[in-house]
Formats: C-alpha cells, structure tokens, sequence
C-alpha cells in the first residue's frame, strides 16, 4: 500500500460550487469502454497486472471457512500452473492484491493464508454494518477494532448515507475520522456507494470528504447497490483524486468494485487509471478492483491468449 494519507482539517470550501459536466464524462466514459481492447502483443502484461490488483472477494451469508480456504489458495495461486509456466513467469511474483471478507471470516483467511504460505498477501475486512452502515456508531467502531484484532491489514468502511444524502458532510467527515482512528495501523477504504447518494456532485463531495478525513482508498460500492462500479461515476471519483492530490500531494487509491466480471471491463478500469492518473496508479498500492467472479474469465483470456500464441508459432506456412 502506499504511504498513509493523514487527512486534513474539514474545510467547507473544498466542496462548495462543485460543477460536474455531467455530457462530458458520459462521453469520455463511452470512449473509454468501447475503445479496441489492449493491443495482442501487450495482452498478457495488462491481464496479469489486473490479477495482482483483484481484492478476491467473498461477502455472502453462506460463507463458511472451507469456501474461505478456497480463496485464500487462489488468492495466492489465481493463475493455472500450466498457463504461468506457458507465460513463462514466476508463480510466486503474481497473486492477487488482497483478499476481502466479513469480519467473522478474517481469522479463518490468517489460517488459510498460512497454510498456503500466503501471508503476505493482506487481509482486507469489510466494517461498520457493511452493506448498509445501519448501526450505531459504537457498534461499527467495535467491529473494526474486532476486525483488525482477528488479523485484518485492510478495513473497508461504508459511509453514512444518511448524513451524505441530508447534506451533513461534516458528519459524514467526523464518523470517517472516528473510523480512521479504529484502525489504527490497518489501511482505510472507504465504500461511498455511490448507487445511493443520488448525483454526481454527491459523489465528487463524498469523495473529497472522505480523504480530507484520511481514507487511504476510495471504493465505488459495496457490489449490493442496485448500481455498483460504473465508468461515469469512477471518473468523477479520480478527478477528486487528483484534485486532492493536488491540494495536499498525498495520493490516495481507487477501488472500483460490484458487477466487474470481465477482463475487458478490468482492462478498461485499468486504462482509466493510466490515462487519468498515470502508470503509478495503475499498481496495487494505488488501484484495486473488488471482485468475486472477475479472476475466471481473466484465467480464461489468458488461457486464450496462450494457446492462439502456441497455435500460431506452429502454424504450417501456406503451400
Ligand atoms: O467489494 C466487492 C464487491 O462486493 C464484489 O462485488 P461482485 O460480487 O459483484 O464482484
């Protein structure tokens, strides 16, 4: 992860007069995800690089620690044997950038992890009455302390909708801190759900709110909302990103998560990091991809791409 990002002061006036050309970032979302995939010879390296930002997520009420025990094993082994000796790389160079689960399943991922020599890939835990954040604020603070102490390096919080939604983004700002502090030495994402805060200049405000009080990523969604991770509303989120950034030179990351099922779509994320924010951000300290059915089709595109190689290296020249 990337160096912490201590937050700064509330200050009204950096969410005030917030304009969003909304036709605007419709049209550059629409280049982004109908442009030509990633050219044949760069493929590989732009698949892999999606797989090491996956946080592999289970967030279902039928997760038990044997399913658990599975993702962590592909957690740390996401990619086929056959296919990383076809690639020619080293399995241990590639696993995925965290793996992400309930609180009560956190201790069970420490000793999956350990057994598949998998502890250095991190822990994340969803927190705070995730999905909804329904709960009082000491429960919530409680079950991320609870979630660190069982062995969690990664926290993902939700917001307060309710506050965002009825314009009390100081309230929105002094939960996050109260959060940020639960954490301790564990990172802080925090999951704006922007399915449900209503427009675009929600989502700019939320954002902005949520760094200012030191979140180290922002994420998109739980992957509950009626509308999760979409390529509009990511753009908005960098564009705070960068705006932060360049307010205070700290760097915060992304987390675009909920229905990213496709290479294709983890592709066009990760060219939307690249030309938004640059190489930096396109690296699992700074970008991250919540998912828990993306790493199938990936392995299956590389499968793809390795077998037309082989195909086309022993093809018969023409008579
Ligand atoms: O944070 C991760 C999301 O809950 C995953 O959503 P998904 O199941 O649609 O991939």
């Amino acid at each position: 992860m990337a160096a912490r990002n201590p937050g700064v002061e509330y200050d009204e006036s950096w969410i005030q007069n917030i304009y969003i050309n909304l036709p605007a970032v419709k049209r550059r979302a629409e280049t982004l995800g109908t442009r030509r995939t990633v050219k044949k010879q760069w493929q590989a390296a732009w698949l892999l690089r999606a797989v090491t930002c996956i946080d592999l997520t289970t967030l279902a009420g039928d997760d038990t620690p044997s399913n658990v025990e599975r993702l962590c094993y592909k957690a740390k082994h996401p990619i086929r044997g056959d296919l990383v000796k076809a690639l020619d790389i080293k399995d241990k160079d590639i696993t995925t950038g965290a793996v992400c689960v309930y609180p009560s399943r956190v201790a069970d991922c420490v000793k999956a992890l350990k057994a598949c020599n998998g502890t250095n890939i991190p822990i994340a835990s969803v927190a705070t009455g995730f999905p909804t954040g329904q709960t009082p604020l000491k429960t919530r603070l409680d079950e991320i302390k609870q979630a660190v102490s069982s062995g969690a390096r990664e926290i993902d919080i939700v917001i307060n909708r309710t506050y965002a939604l009825t314009g009390d983004w100081k309230g929105v700002y002094n939960e996050v801190r109260l959060m940020r502090e639960a954490c301790g030495e564990a990172h802080l994402k925090t999951i704006l759900a922007t399915g449900e805060l209503g427009s675009m200049v929600n989502v700019y405000k939320a954002s902005m709110v949520c760094m200012m009080a030191g979140a180290d990523f922002i994420k998109t969604s739980t992957g509950k909302e009626g509308v999760n991770a979409i390529l509009p509303v990511g753009l908005v989120m960098v564009r705070a990103i960068r705006e932060y950034h360049h307010r205070t030179a700290h760097k915060v990351g992304f987390k675009p998560a909920g229905g990213i099922r496709s290479a294709k779509d983890a592709c066009t994320w990760l060219s939307m990091m690249k030309e938004e924010l640059g190489d930096e951000w396109t690296k699992p300290n700074l970008f991250r991809i919540g998912a828990s059915s993306l790493l199938g089709d990936i392995e299956r595109q590389i499968f793809h791409y390795v077998t037309g190689r082989y195909a086309a290296a022993h093809e018969l020249p023409m008579a």
